[in-house]
């Protein structure tokens, strides 16, 4: 089991992090895709790097608008996992 990172940790990565807002026990980014078909795209992507990771973002489609929420249900907070989901998700919607 992941260990919830303290808030001293958070802070640190979550500098690295500038198109993530912290929510609680979530992080949050929203992107903006070009058209539905690319944001798909983009959510195929993800859902490859997440069954690698074995951990699992939650993402809300609005057109060609994506909500990504990402958080360590198990734990019921934030984790090393979490910072590194964002950190793959980040490289996946690069060029978006
Ligand atoms: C059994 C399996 O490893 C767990 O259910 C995993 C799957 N993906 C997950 N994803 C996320 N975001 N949090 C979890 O606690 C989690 N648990």
């Amino acid at each position: 089991m992941p260990e919830k990172l303290t808030e001293d940790q958070l802070t640190s990565h979550l500098a690295r992090l500038p198109q993530w807002r912290r929510d609680g026990d979530t992080l949050r980014r929203t992107v903006q895709a070009r058209d539905f078909p690319a944001a798909i795209a983009v959510v195929d992507e993800v859902a490859r790097v997440a069954e690698e990771m074995d951990h699992h973002p939650d993402i809300d489609i609005r057109w060609r608008t994506l909500h990504f929420a990402v958080s360590t249900h198990s734990v019921g907070g934030l984790t090393e996992l979490d910072i590194q989901l964002a950190q793959r998700i980040d490289a996946v919607t690069d060029n978006e």
